[in-house]
């Protein structure tokens, strides 16, 4: 409505002024004793409306003094040392034929006017010459390392589909991917990893060789500095202060650059002058397909990992998940040769400082059962395991969102606020309240957000050695028990199985289980062979003393379609049991094929639900369908049969025999 301009410090009723069903006139007369007020305020101290904007951001200062700094970059002005960021990379963008690096200024470039027009790339790079192309003409600018403040400016103004949620996360659209494509992933094959690496059947390592690389991370370098800017995170991997991992990420979008700001661990101003050279690089070409006339190609996108080189390329997926998980892949190369072993894991520590992990596929379980109010989390999803205890490798989290609710994971709920990046999640388009229950873009709506996040996060994220290894299965099929204790070679067949069975889709009515096997429970980020990792998890579960468990998150009374998911509050309880040490304790039964054993008693779960059997109204059914599942577990081991696991046969021997016998 239109002011109605009257002057008189009255409000417009809409029936016209002092009108008879209308607000009371407000008053705007001084009160009797009041001094009068003089608002002329202070005029600020600026002449001009740009010079007003400028005094409105103050320049950000390291928070530790430099006085105080050591190492390679003491002593340098704060100029030179932004001119060594920028040389570095200048350095990562080179492209390789031209082999100079871009012309790189920091800054937005739609504020030119406040960015210093000097380009502080390697001076023989200033000698173009009329036969370089016109890319070697122009500049491109860095973002480096934003803050989430500013990285939600440039996704709210550059990047459609980027919205503010009424909880304050960014809402983000990943593209036509809204999952990681595996079939997509390729990795060098060169003398190095021929030998090193897990190649053929199962393996997740789909081979490319150098030169197919390089055309890749050409194509990949070019398209970035074509842009008029380019997001650059340095940020570090693993809270193991001996085994840290410093990574650089290039990419295009502000939701890219925020959600590793999020899942990597963020340096503190002091370490990121110290940052030097990163051991492993990331070009994340995302928006741009690869091209499907390259030799190996077989789609237009392609995940390309160069171990020798230490660079993965990214080319035709804007899902952000690729990040993570490739750099998942490489810690799992890297830390074996340390005698570290990296786990798809999450973990938590109790008050006593009792360490259990978390092992499962993708939707069983990690992110919600580490996610603990009366435990410290240390990380939801990736973990190493030295010597000294465990490390996460992660600085934040990345949970699902489907079906979120407040009551049963108030935690990850409160974590969505300002500073989360909320992937492909359908809100009002008002109010900007998510519906968490909605799929219309995806299933696999997530959240990543900083593990401080999380009230009881426990920082710096490491522990002592684990005491309970939880295996989670979300069994769709339903013949799992809710909760069995396992010896060291069942802990092994389990571990290599690598089993979970979720429903395939729902839209098309009822569907069948599909059962998955991923070995090591993440066969599509290990690089070894699996039964590596299994020897490594197996001696130091011996050396430490942990119990093995293994709990099934999936279905009970029957199977997808005729029973119903297990309750998350009976889950939280039996892991309760297992963490307190009672569970230990309790009398146990054997079951039929599996062999496993199970509690007759668990406090705060009905005892008839704790073996399956009881819970199938058709006992006949229920028989067909654990006899099925026997097979499938059968089935998928054979290719382990031929492999030794750990020094002697005698440990490969007991965990083939600790498989389903029918
Ligand atoms: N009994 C249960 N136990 C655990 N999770 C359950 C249970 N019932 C339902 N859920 C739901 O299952 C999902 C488990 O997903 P979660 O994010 O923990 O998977 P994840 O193992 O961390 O997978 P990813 O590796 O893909 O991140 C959550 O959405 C959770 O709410
Ligand atoms: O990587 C992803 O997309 C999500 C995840 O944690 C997994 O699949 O294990
Ligand atoms: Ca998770
Ligand atoms: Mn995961």
């Amino acid at each position: 409505m239109a002011s109605n301009g009257n002057g008189n410090g009255s409000v417009a009723t809409g029936k016209g002024s002092g009108g008879r069903n209308g607000l009371p006139k407000i008053q705007t007369q001084k009160r009797q004793n009041a001094i009068c007020h003089d608002d002329t305020a202070p005029t600020v101290k600026a002449q001009t409306i740009d010079e007003l904007h400028s005094l409105q951001r103050k320049k950000s200062a390291p928070t530790t003094p430099l006085d105080g700094v050591q190492g390679a970059f003491a002593n340098l002005t704060e100029e030179e040392r932004h001119k060594q960021q920028l040389q570095s990379i200048s350095a990562s963008l080179a492209s390789l034929t031209r082999e100079t690096g871009p012309k790189l200024v920091r800054g937005d470039p739609a504020r030119q006017s406040e960015t210093p027009r000097v380009s502080h790339a390697p001076d023989h790079h200033f000698a173009p010459t009329f036969s370089a192309s016109d890319s070697s003409l122009k500049f491109t600018h860095v973002l480096y390392n934003l803050s989430p403040a500013e990285l939600y400016e440039q996704a709210i103004h550059y990047e459609k589909g980027s919205f503010i949620t009424s909880s304050g996360a960014l809402a983000t659209l990943s593209g036509a991917k809204t999952g990681r494509s595996p079939k997509d992933k390729r990795v060098v094959r060169d003398d190095t990893t021929e030998d090193e690496l897990w190649w053929g059947k199962g393996s997740p390592n789909i081979e490319m060789d150098e030169h197919t690389f390089l055309v890749n991370r050409e194509r990949a370098v070019d398209y970035l500095n074509s842009l008029d800017k380019v997001f650059v995170n340095d940020q570090f991997l693993n809270w193991d202060p001996e085994n840290r991992i410093k990574v650089r990420i290039v990419s295009a979008r502000a939701y890219h650059s925020l959600f590793m700001h999020n899942m990597c661990i963020r340096p503190t101003a002091e370490e990121l002058e110290n940052f030097g050279t990163p051991d492993f690089t990331i070009y994340n070409a995302g928006q741009f397909p690869c091209n499907r006339y390259t030799h190996y190609m077989t789609s237009s996108t392609s995940i390309d990992l160069n171990l020798g080189r230490r660079e993965m390329v990214i080319l035709g997926t804007q899902y952000a998940g690729e990040m993570k998980k490739g750099l998942f892949g490489v810690m799992h190369y890297l830390m074996p040769k340390r005698q570290i072993l990296s786990l798809h894991s999450g973990c938590n520590m109790g008050k006593n400082g009792d360490v259990a992990l978390f092992f499962g596929l993708s939707g069983t379980g990690k992110t919600t059962l580490s996610t603990d109010h009366n435990r410290y989390l240390i990380g939801d999803d990736e973990h190493c395991w030295s010597d000294k205890g465990v490390s996460n490798i992660e600085g934040g989290c990345y949970a699902k969102c489907i079906d979120l609710s407040r009551e049963k994971e108030p935690d990850i709920w409160n974590a969505i606020k300002f500073g989360t990046v909320l992937e492909n999640v359908v809100f009002d388009e008002h109010t900007r309240e998510v519906d968490y229950l909605d799929k219309s873009v995806t299933e696999n709506t997530r959240a990543a957000y900083p593990i401080e996040y999380i009230p009881n996060a426990k920082i710096p994220c490491v522990g002592p050695h684990p005491k309970n290894v939880i295996l989670l299965a979300c069994d769709a099929f339903g013949v799992l028990p809710p909760v069995s204790k396992l010896n060291l070679a069942q802990t092994m067949y389990h571990f290599i199985s690598g089993y979970t069975a979720l429903v395939a889709g729902t839209e098309e009515g009822v569907k069948e289980p599909r059962a998955t096997f991923s070995a090591c429970f993440g066969a599509a980020f290990i690089m070894l062979h699996p039964t590596k990792y299994a020897a490594m998890l197996a001696s130091k579960m011996e050396k430490h003393g942990a119990t093995g468990w293994l709990v099934n998150t999936g279905w009970s009374g029957g199977s997808y379609g005729s029973g119903s998911r297990m309750k998350l509050a009976y889950t939280r309880k039996i892991i309760d049991a297992i963490h307190s040490g009672k569970l230990l304790n309790a009398n146990y039964k054997k079951t039929e094929v599996f062999g496993l054993e199970i509690p007759t008693e668990v406090e705060g779960v009905p005892s008839e639900i704790l073996d399956p059997v009881n819970t199938w109204s058709d006992k006949k059914a229920y028989k067909e369908t654990l006899l099925k599942l026997g097979g499938l577990f059968k089935n998928n081991f054979e290719v382990f049969l031929n492999h030794k696991i750990g020094k002697d046969d005698k440990l490969t021997q007991e965990i083939v025999g600790a498989g389903p016998k029918f």
